[in-house]
């Protein structure tokens, strides 16, 4: 990676361009409900081209069956590369030496584990398990990439200390939103099924709340979560595990963050306290200390965040609007297996909806101007693919795992406090290019604010953006299907470039 101003010419130049600054508002604003609309398979209407991508099933195998590691192995374009080429990479974040069996795991999460395919552990799922599995338990901080597994890290860990015979909450796993709780309460329950009888409660706002949980496991986000624990719904005295997924996030924002201290506090004061990741700002690092102490830590360097597969490109758009209009043409363009688009405001989110659809396009919306069930028939419906074209805040940046997503575009570039918001623009990119799969991440960039921002960014993680330029349709088109084609195909990044590779994100 590449340290000093890695900008590219363009992106640097497009700088000094003078635009006025735009005045915006938190995603999290308070704004009216939307209507919803989800209907629909494709946003393009007559694709000119057609871009075909993986489309694995969300336990790893595909519709014919076939797994995942094969999967990566496209027929369509003589693919060479494979999930175990990357696992047996040391540079890369699935590279391991160990096997699953290695790590002393029980029969049945082994037979669970082989049931979802995962053939071997990724780095951080050798390096976090033994750490997460020692008696006496300690705490953990674990951080790494986006998509990189970390979620069957702390499963697995809870996995291994429940007793099965005691019909009381045991482990409790805190997330953002009500969107990544359930797909926990997914993985969890894909993971346990050889563990007969384990049981999972998902905490989210619903309407109908049972007056006890008995489940095994409590997943939930955390203003339900300490409401249940406050009406003793939720009994902690036989907690074990706590885990707080999108650790940072969690506590780094105040309601959260207070919330989660909550919980910590009516827990009993034994309890593993593990926190994940794949970003910890040292503004943050400070609390997790304070949350998880004398954990045992697992981080990377600045340099280490961006993930490889994810090809990072930006429209330089002449005006707010004209954003629009590089998004509608873009969609007509390429048929992208299944794609997510970020905005910062809820309002965008759903102009964008409401325009696409009166364009013919069919697409969804999701943010948290929707009811809990509204936003759940969205997410399933974009999970199984029914959706393909997905337009929401960062309520969904974190976290979210569909492999079929092959393309993220931000809509805007994240900011908070006004300037770029780094972790989330790693987060959001990461929402592609999950677990050595193939994503390119699109910017549309329209004033010098957010040229800046974007600049910011750039530099921060030592990464550089290449232009998609706006007057050739068909270089774009062929840029883009280069990209998707050569890296299915196995090309390395120094190939792709000509060159050290050395900037690639
Ligand atoms: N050992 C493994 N072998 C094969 N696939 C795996 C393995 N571990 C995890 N996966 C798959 O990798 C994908 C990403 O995993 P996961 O969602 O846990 O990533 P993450 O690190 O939590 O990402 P994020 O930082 O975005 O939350 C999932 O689809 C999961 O099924």
């Amino acid at each position: 990676m590449a340290s000093e101003s890695t900008t590219t010419p363009s992106l640097e130049s497009r700088i000094t361009r003078d635009s006025p600054a735009k005045d915006g508002t938190d995603a999290t604003s308070a704004e009216p409900k939307a209507s919803t609309s989800v209907e629909g398979t494709d946003t393009s209407s007559e694709p000119k081209a057609s871009t075909s991508v993986d489309v694995p099933a969300e336990d790893g195998t595909t519709d014919d069956g076939r797994s995942l590691g094969n999967r990566l192995e496209e027929p369509e374009y003589d693919v060479n590369v494979t999930l175990a080429d990357l696992q047996h990479d040391p540079n890369n974040p699935l590279f391991s030496i160990k096997s699953f069996e290695d790590l002393k795991l029980s029969q049945p999460i082994l037979e669970g584990l082989l049931r979802l395919n995962f053939q071997k552990p990724s780095k951080i799922q050798e390096r976090a398990l033994p750490l997460l599995l020692h008696n006496p338990p300690t705490n953990l901080i674990g951080q790494s990439q986006s998509g990189t597994g970390k979620t069957a890290a702390f499963v697995i860990n809870i996995l291994s200390r429940i007793d099965l015979s005691l019909q009381q909450p045991q482990a409790l796993v805190l997330a953002p939103s009500r969107e990544l709780a359930r797909q926990i309460v997914g993985v969890i329950e894909s993971m346990a099924v050889k563990m007969e009888g384990l049981k999972v409660f998902c905490a989210v706002p619903d309407p109908a709340r049972p007056s006890r949980v008995n489940q095994h496991i409590v997943v939930g986000t955390p203003g339900t979560v300490v409401d249940m624990i406050r009406r003793r719904i939720i009994n902690v005295s036989n907690m074990k595990v706590l885990v707080l997924d999108e650790a940072d996030n969690m506590l780094d924002q105040q309601g959260l963050g207070d919330q989660c201290k909550r919980v910590k506090l009516s827990i009993p004061s034994h309890v593993q306290v593990t926190l994940f990741s794949a970003t910890f700002p040292d503004e943050v690092l400070g609390f997790a200390d304070i949350f998880a102490p004398k954990a045992n830590k697992i981080t990377l360097k600045r340099d280490e965040l961006t993930v490889d597969g994810i090809k990072q490109f930006f429209f330089d758009c002449e005006s707010e609007e004209e954003k629009y209009d590089v998004l509608l043409k873009f969609y007509g363009l390429l048929t992208i297996s299944s794609s997510i688009v970020f905005c910062k405001r809820r309002d965008t989110a759903m102009e964008i909806e409401r325009r696409m659809v009166a364009d013919g396009h069919q697409v969804a919306h999701l943010s948290g101007a929707l009811e809990g069930s509204e936003r759940d028939v969205v997410i399933d419906r974009f999970r199984s693919g029914a959706a393909k074209v997905l337009i929401t805040t960062n309520v969904l940046a974190r976290g979210i795992d569909v492999s079929l997503v092959t393309m993220v575009v931000n809509y805007d570039i994240p900011e908070a406090n006004g300037k770029a918001d780094f972790e989330t623009y790693l987060h959001r990119i990461g929402r592609t290019g999950r677990f050595g799969r193939v994503g390119v991440a699109i910017n549309l960039v329209s004033d010098k604010r957010q040229w800046l921002m974007l600049r910011d960014i750039a530099e921060h993680f030592g990464i550089k953006p290449e232009p998609l330029k706006t007057d050739d349709w068909d270089n774009v088109e062929e840029t883009v299907k280069r990209v998707i084609k050569s890296r299915r195909a196995g090309k390395t990044t120094k190939q792709l470039q000509g060159g050290d590779g050395a900037d690639d994100a």
